[in-house]
């Protein structure tokens, strides 16, 4: 078992501690400018990905000390734990093995002395037999047609990877459309069979454990829906299947255990668009890319389990990240992918990080004194400048952000790329150079200002910069790319856990709201009069009774 080492209590963070007062004032300017090698010396390249986290409130002194902080608190031995296959999960007793399941080299990869390659490998092998029948139009619904969409009924981990992830690969799609049910809320089920026909339409249900409310609702709702049309229980077969470690409760929903796509409780749920959850990928953009979706990540695996700390992404990442987390005090990190492909990529990553590392409880269960998992947002770039960039250049928060962009577009039409890519360069170097008030004054006087508006107006001008920013330039976003950027925000979370000695791999915190919730539902299906919770709920539950 790893020791638990509180990163408060290293030598490193006292140094990291009084080092962050001598970086009081430090301006990245001035960093640049005494240093014309900076922006080589803060990179990292890796296959088709150059990062560049030079335009950060570092010195090579800070790297240094944020280095030792990852071996005080052995980073080195809990990443070879991950990969080991040991229960790191400890709440629930768990491996943490996402790594097995883009495990391409094969090698054996054990969960409690058994090799998961086999079971893998088979589960991988049936979806590739089932997304070839689907796109090659031999699987046929209940009057014979071949399927045209495919509905992928999830929420959390179930939905927003492979959503994410279909998205992000459009570019890569065949003639099969992929929609994603997940809210409760009737109307996203509503809308989406607004557009589907029942004879052409195959559900996926996606839920590790096959009990999640919303999931069971919209599945029920979607039978219930098909049977309208199809009449007949036995064509559920046709066009229902199940991802799920629950075999017991998907034969229950009356799902044929063939039609189900098996993963395992080591598999956590934020991380599991790798193993089966992944199925509608393959249907949109086709096996063999999701199979290079998984060499991306695994070629990361191997990058983050090999790599020395001072060249390894997602560790240089993490530390940075534990660097204005704890000393700058910054309480978010935005993701700002420059590609409309990737418009859910924050959201994501919401669900990854804050999910894992959203605790205040450390692994020795003891409430934390210092912060741990920070906010994470996001909106694609071009438009997040005309949203909230304001607040990011001129606001009292310091913001770190990652800027994300391919080199190529799958659409180049017209001069939009270089378009696109002008304002991602020019975002970051806005952000960290700032525009001085010398440089205001001279441009209102050459903008014919009076000097009485010019003293009015420079001040709101002037732009601090020394905002820190990294940025990740990909050659293009393909399947493989795009695993790899995955794996390596992934991993940063992971070793983001493991300084801030938390449990990054259970959930605890979802339960309350949902105990809470069951327990209201039936208050809401009567006409009484509720007194059972606090003034505040008690008179929202009656004024919602008397209004419907
Ligand atoms: O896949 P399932 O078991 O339906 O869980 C869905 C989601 O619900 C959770 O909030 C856990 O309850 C997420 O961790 C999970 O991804």
């Amino acid at each position: 078992m790893l020791k638990k080492i509180n990163p408060t209590e290293t030598k490193a963070w006292a140094k990291l501690q009084a080092h962050f007062a001598q970086m009081e004032g430090v301006h990245m300017n001035d960093l640049f400018a005494k240093d014309a090698d900076r922006a080589n010396k803060f990179a990292i390249e890796f296959n088709d990905l150059y990062v560049d986290y030079s335009k950060n409130l570092i010195t090579e002194e800070t790297k240094q000390l944020l280095l030792e902080l990852a071996e005080e608190v052995e980073l080195k031995d809990a990443i070879k734990n991950m990969f080991s296959g040991a229960p790191i999960n400890e709440t629930e007793g768990r491996a943490v093995y996402h790594v097995a399941l883009r495990n391409r080299s094969n090698t054996p990869m054990e969960v409690d002395g058994k090799d998961v390659m086999p079971d893998i490998n088979e589960v991988l092998g049936n979806m590739k037999a089932f997304t070839e029948k689907v796109i090659g139009g031999e699987w046929k619904g209940y009057t014979g047609k071949a399927i045209t969409d495919v509905v992928n009924i999830g929420i959390g981990g179930s939905d927003l990877g492979p959503l994410m992830v279909t998205e992000g690969l459009k570019a890569y799609r065949n003639h099969i459309n992929v929609h994603y049910v997940s809210n409760v809320d009737g109307t996203h089920i509503a809308e989406t069979l607004k557009n589907i026909d029942a004879e052409t339409t195959l559900f996926i249900i996606a839920s590790k454990t096959f009990t999640t409310q919303e999931t069971m609702t919209n599945a029920n709702s979607a039978k219930s829906w098909f049977l309208e049309h199809a009449k007949d229980e036995a064509q559920v077969a046709k066009h229902f299947v199940a991802l799920s470690t629950n075999t017991e409760k998907v034969t229950e929903f009356g799902i044929d255990s063939n039609n189900m796509f098996q993963f395992w409780d080591w598999v956590g749920g934020r991380y599991s668009l790798w193993s089966a959850i992944g199925l509608s990928i393959a249907c949109h953009i086709g096996f063999d890319n999701f199979e290079k979706l998984l060499e991306g990540a695994h070629a990361m695996d191997n990058h983050f389990r090999d790599a020395d700390f001072g060249d390894n992404l997602p560790v240089v990442l993490a530390l940075l990240g534990v660097w204005y987390n704890n000393f700058y005090e910054a309480d978010s990190h935005a993701l700002l992918p420059y590609d409309q492909y990737l418009h859910r990529f924050a959201a994501y990553f919401q669900q990854g990080d804050m999910e894992s590392n959203g605790k205040y409880v450390d692994r020795s269960g003891k409430p934390v004194d210092y912060q741990t998992g920070p906010i994470i947002w996001g909106e694609p770039g071009t438009n997040g400048q005309h949203a909230f960039y304001q607040l990011i250049h001129q606001g009292t928060k310091m913001i770190p952000a990652d800027f994300i962009a391919p080199a190529q577009s799958h659409n180049p039409l017209s001069d939009h790329h270089p378009k696109l890519l002008s304002n991602f360069f020019a975002q970051t170097e806005a952000l960290m150079t700032g525009k001085s008030e010398d440089v205001v004054v001279e441009e209102l006087k050459a903008a014919g200002k009076s000097a009485e508006e010019i003293e009015q107006l420079k001040t709101f001008k002037v732009f601090e910069g020394n905002r820190p920013t990294n940025s990740i330039l990909v050659k293009k976003v393909t399947p493989f790319t795009l695993g790899a950027m995955i794996a390596m925000y992934e991993h940063k979370i992971f070793a983001q856990g493991v300084i801030w000695n938390i449990f990054s791999f259970d959930q605890w915190g979802v339960e309350l709201g949902k105990q809470l919730a069951n327990k209201i539902l039936p208050e809401l299906q009567n006409e009484e009069n509720i007194t059972s919770h606090d003034s505040s709920t008690n008179a929202l539950i009656n004024k919602y009774k008397s209004m419907r």
